[in-house]
């Protein structure tokens, strides 16, 4: 077990997440001891995925961590992200937004946050910019069909005896068909990305560009032995996982977001206050608390994977057996009483808020939204920084309203995606209307499948799947 193994297992951990792998080996001299791994079936789920970061393990995973904590640290890659925000912001979504208000057109957030983020993801990971979201938006955005299909195809192999799910694969039926045209889609998107890039980088193009792309082509292979510039396939797996992370994760958490605004305008009026009085990202207190406060209710992944190397004893006592599935449902962790207290359920995002008035720092092993451990998100700053960036933009500058009887209810899938979207209409401008939070408190819970009994459901058949 992880805490029997470890001089200090929190030390040990911390070390592997921040990338510290050296002192991480000297607490537990090899990472297969960290027993932390996803396991061979994980990879089998996720084959889409080929050796990109999110599907592999051991050595592999330690050089693409490391690769990508570079990448991720590196100055010009976070100026990249903050100047494809800001130009998608102002020259995509404000345009997109103000001529919906304009013709009082109903649109879906849900769409738009996930058109914006693979916008911004893919100026960031590959340096081309896909113009998905824009006032004549394309009416399917290939990229995001697939996803999102190839997502819940994902999820459903869960639940499916592999013998089930392999065949319907070999016969292209039911979901597994969805995925296997979700993985002729990324081959042929990115195939033609990749083969363009190599072109540019031959001809002496591109000598500047610090998109991950650019970056993974051109990795350094005496530091990073087993990473494979030069073969196609290796860095389709890398820019698709990388590409994934950064999109789904960030629409999620931001329409679930926006939906508990409408539903919580005391929280709306106190952000208000707070961007009217505070301009810059990093002060915006009350903010970042109802981001985490909303993610903690609905984490945009709803659960984690792990597989332990070895036989191992839980903190509970249970014993697993090596290469045994172990499903952890971060989104019922969210809702645990003994955890978060009696208002568990609560949207409250003052819990985040320490006496001083600062940010409370809750454990990732708590708060699980990014994962928790070596394997934890890579993109957990970039993330908040976005999504604080696109709320504050929207809620400075419009009102919205949920369309009336729209039925919230999540899909099943691997991200906790809504099921018919967020339908809202735009308004301009900065005014509460008195009435219009008069009514939505009045309202508050009438038209809402609730979502937490279908989730509770989905977690109940995980929880009897993996014992
Ligand atoms: C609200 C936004 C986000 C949430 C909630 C989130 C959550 C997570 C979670 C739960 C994992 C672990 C997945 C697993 O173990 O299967 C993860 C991993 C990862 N995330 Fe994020 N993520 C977010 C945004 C981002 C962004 C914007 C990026 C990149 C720009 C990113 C990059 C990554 C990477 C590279 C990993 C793999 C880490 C590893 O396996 O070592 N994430 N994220």
């Amino acid at each position: 077990m992880i805490e029997k193994q470890c001089v200090s297992p929190r030390t040990c951990v911390t070390a592997a997440a921040r990338g510290d792998f050296a002192v991480a080996k000297k607490l537990l001299p090899c990472p297969k001891q960290w027993n932390c791994s996803k396991g061979s079936e994980f990879k089998k789920f996720f084959d889409i995925l080929g050796d990109g970061i999110i599907a592999v393990d051991l050595e592999l995973w330690e050089d693409l961590r490391k690769s990508s904590l570079d990448l991720f640290h590196h100055q010009d890659f976070q100026k990249l992200s903050e100047t494809s925000n800001t130009s998608k912001l102002k020259e995509n979504l404000v345009p997109f937004l103000d001529n919906a208000a304009e013709k009082n057109i109903t649109i879906d957030l849900q769409e738009v946050f996930k058109r914006f983020m693979f916008d911004t993801a893919s100026v960031l990971m590959t340096g081309y910019d896909p113009m998905s979201l824009s006032i004549k938006m394309p009416e399917v955005e290939e990229f995001g069909e697939a996803a999102d299909l190839g997502e819940e195809a994902i999820f459903y192999r869960h639940f499916k005896p592999v013998i089930l799910w392999k065949l319907q694969n070999w016969f292209g039926i039911g979901h597994e068909k969805e995925l296997r045209s979700a993985w002729v889609t990324f081959d042929r998107m990115l195939g033609k990305i990749i083969s363009s890039r190599r072109e540019e980088i031959r001809c002496g193009e591109r000598g500047t560009s610090v998109d991950a792309l650019t970056y993974y082509m051109k990795v350094d292979t005496t530091k990073y032995k087993l990473l494979k510039p030069r073969n196609d396939k290796f860095i389709r797996d890398v820019i698709l996982s990388l590409l994934v992370a950064g999109r789904d994760t960030t629409s999620s958490a931001l329409t679930w977001f926006f939906w508990l605004l409408s539903e919580h305008p005391r929280v709306m009026a106190k952000i208000r206050h707070e961007i009217s009085t505070k301009f810059e990202t990093e002060k915006l207190v009350y903010v970042h608390a109802a981001l985490s406060e909303s993610m903690r209710l609905y984490p945009p992944v709803p659960l984690n994977h792990k597989s332990p190397a070895k036989p191992d004893v839980l903190p509970s006592g249970h014993r697993v057996e090596a290469d045994s599935k172990i499903l952890i449902s971060i989104y019922a962790l969210g809702r645990i009483r003994s955890v978060w207290g009696e208002n568990a359920t609560e949207f409250k995002p003052e819990r985040w808020i320490s006496d001083s008035g600062d940010l409370r720092h809750e454990p990732s092993y708590k708060f699980m939204a990014f994962n928790a451990g070596p394997r934890a998100c890579l993109g957990k700053h970039l993330a908040f920084l976005q999504m604080k960036m696109v709320a504050v933009e929207i809620i400075r500058n419009y009102n919205f309203k949920v369309v009336e009887g729209h039925k919230i209810e999540p899909v099943p899938s691997i991200i906790l995606r809504m099921k018919h979207g967020l339908k809202v209409t735009v308004t301009k401008g900065l005014t509460v209307r008195l009435g219009a939070v008069a009514e939505k408190i009045n309202r508050q819970g009438s038209n809402i499948v609730d979502s937490s009994s279908v989730l509770h459901v989905q977690c109940l058949i995980f929880l009897l799947m993996s014992f």
